[in-house]
């Protein structure tokens, strides 16, 4: 199993951020992560990357026992992109040098980069339509291009799961519409990681994310098949208000408010 989650709970001061949630990720399945802001989204992500512990509850991720692992090794197997590795990163770096720094996290030492992980990078960068990039510094990049850099970096280390965390935050829809179709390709390509991806827009739902997790105050609200959890019932009791949800070409989605707020905002 990918990823084991069972019966967790986070307790903080201020009360239950986690509350009971069991999740279970298999070989072949890529899943998106739903819910508005305060979910309990992140958190849960922080438990699957060994950041954060339950207070109660069972955490497995690629088959290793949270609490019986050494985490720094394992996270090595998981790649995470989120706009706080953003502002981890040198802006003076070039494209190509950060994309190779994923390799760091996987072998530790820097002197081990060769021709053939140079290749790999811009191999990498390629496939993210980033090869144009190479020589342009980390800060002088738009933010669509540093999301593919991000990714590209991610993809270095060959992780076996790749969390995506509101890949898509600040793109227009052009860049947005690119990343999306890049994330499908390396969601359907050969050796591909298990992808997770995070996100509050059902529009961003490609479809390759065959099932599908609603997040609600810290709960499950209801995972399964992304077609189940995407319909208009169930997400209009989900974000307590009617939604009309609409199959699109393409195998993607698009959602309108039909209740009380769609009036108020008329
Ligand atoms: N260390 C902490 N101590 C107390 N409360 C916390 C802590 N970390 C998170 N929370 C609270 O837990 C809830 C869930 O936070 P989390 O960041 O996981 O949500 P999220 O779904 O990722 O939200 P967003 O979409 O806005 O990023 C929020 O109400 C947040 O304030």
């Amino acid at each position: 199993m990918i990823i084991d989650i069972q019966h967790v709970n986070w307790q903080r001061e201020t009360g239950t951020i986690i509350n009971d949630i069991s999740w279970q990720v298999q070989p072949g399945e890529h899943w998106c992560l739903l819910g508005l802001n305060g979910s309990g989204k992140t958190t849960l992500l922080n438990m699957i990357n060994g950041y954060i512990w339950p207070t109660t509850g069972k955490v497995a991720v690629l088959g290793e026992k949270y609490g019986e692992v050494d985490l720094r090794e394992h996270r090595k197997k998981i790649g995470w992109v989120s706009t706080s590795l953003q502002q981890r990163l040198h802006g003076r770096d070039t494209a190509e040098s950060i994309v190779l720094s994923g390799k760091f996290a996987s072998i530790g030492v820097y002197n081990q980069i060769g021709e053939q992980e140079r290749e790999q990078a811009l191999l990498l960068m390629r496939q993210l339509d980033a090869e144009h990039l190479t020589g342009r510094t980390y800060d002088t990049l738009s933010q669509g291009e540093r999301q593919r850099i991000l990714i590209a970096r991610a993809l270095m280390a060959e992780p076996e799961l790749l969390i995506l965390d509101e890949p898509c935050t600040g793109l227009d829809i052009f860049a947005r519409d690119q990343l999306l179709h890049r994330v499908q390709h390396i969601a359907t390509g050969a050796q591909a990681p298990t992808l997770i991806y995070v996100t509050h827009h059902i529009e961003e739902i490609m479809p390759c994310f065959n099932k599908t997790l609603l997040l609600r105050g810290g709960e499950v609200f209801a995972a399964g098949d992304t077609t189940d959890m995407l319909a208009s019932e169930r997400l209009s009791e989900f974000f307590s208000t009617a939604v009309d949800v609409r199959p699109e070409p393409g195998g993607r989605y698009s959602i309108r408010l039909t209740g009380q707020d769609a009036q108020s905002q008329a």
